[in-house]
């Protein structure tokens, strides 16, 4: 039986279901084609739930995520914020209700650390900017950094880690907001294949622990796999959703279930569908997929 979550990994858990409806960005060119950076996409990230977002490179999963984040402004459609209602007894619980925007927070590839900061000074500067007083701060990134094996390095400087080490004070810095949806840009890919596997996995538990509503950008067909119910395969550029893929694998999720026939099915099938994508892109884009 899986021990119960740290306090640290609490997560505030939400209701909001957060909807794509036909969203799409151009960015603007002074000279020359506008770019498309997102085609048009519509989905939904359901509360509780983890959504990985797969696709050839340049096809706009990170200008999807910043637009939920609200940091991009969709050029076309809608990001909605709702309450789907309870089980649907009665037609008013079944009549989705727009709320504001949960409370987000991002762990990004590069992993954005101050470098003149202390670890432990890194993980709170969140809570230092929203005002909470110092005690409180030092004791929440305490246990931020304990939820990910990082206790005992809290005085230390970024360079006097690890690769694997400041992602892992990345993660704990977006954990101690405790946020309601947890925003992942490829957080891994600036490590090595070893560092990933080991972090790909305790991700897994974190995020199976906090019941956090996450989206997780990657490049990784296993990391998807391993860590989301829902993957969504998208086209290459200008990216739309090509599939929605369920992915019911048993929890808790390891290296283990690597081996499970189901995940060889699902890596598969998803394969089958992004191979096409990156071919699409290499030829259209000068083989940078
Ligand atoms: N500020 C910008 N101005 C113009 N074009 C941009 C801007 N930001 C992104 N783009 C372009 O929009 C497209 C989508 O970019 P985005 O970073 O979202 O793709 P991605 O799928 O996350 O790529 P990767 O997997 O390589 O990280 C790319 O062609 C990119 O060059």
């Amino acid at each position: 039986m899986p021990s119960p979550a740290p306090a640290a990994a609490r997560t505030a858990t939400s209701a909001t279901t957060i909807a794509v409806e036909a969203v799409g960005l151009t960015f603007p060119s002074k000279s020359g084609e506008p770019t498309v950076a997102l085609g048009e996409v519509s989905c939904r990230f359901a509360p509780g739930k983890v959504t990985a977002i797969i696709g050839p490179s340049g096809c706009g999963k990170s200008t999807l995520l910043q637009i939920v984040r609200g940091f991009l402004a969709p050029t076309r459609g809608t990001l909605r914020f709702l309450l789907l209602g309870g089980d649907g007894a009665t037609d008013a619980a079944a009549t989705p209700r727009d709320v504001a925007a949960p409370h987000m927070a991002t762990v990004w590839q590069a992993f954005n650390l101050f470098p003149w900061r202390t670890v432990i000074d890194n993980v709170a500067f969140g809570l230092e900017v929203a005002g909470v007083p110092k005690a409180e701060r030092l004791a929440r990134a305490r246990k931020a950094l304990a939820a990910v094996d990082l206790g005992g390095f809290e005085q230390k400087y970024p360079r006097q880690l690890s690769g694997g080490m400041r992602q892992r004070v990345g993660i704990a810095r977006a954990l101690v907001m405790e946020p309601e949806v947890l925003l992942l840009d490829e957080p891994f890919g600036a490590l090595d294949a070893q560092t990933r596997l080991v972090l790909q996995e305790q991700l897994a538990t974190l995020v199976e622990r906090s019941g956090t509503t996450a989206i997780l950008v990657t490049h990784s067909i296993e990391e998807a796999i391993l860590l989301a119910d829902t993957i969504l395969v998208m086209t290459a550029r200008p990216g739309r959703i090509a599939a929605e893929i369920h992915d019911d694998l048993p929890h808790p999720r390891s290296m283990a279930t690597t081996h499970d026939p189901r995940f060889a099915a699902l890596f598969d099938r998803i394969y089958g569908l992004l191979r096409q994508e990156v071919i699409r892109a290499m030829a259209t884009e000068g083989g940078d997929a």
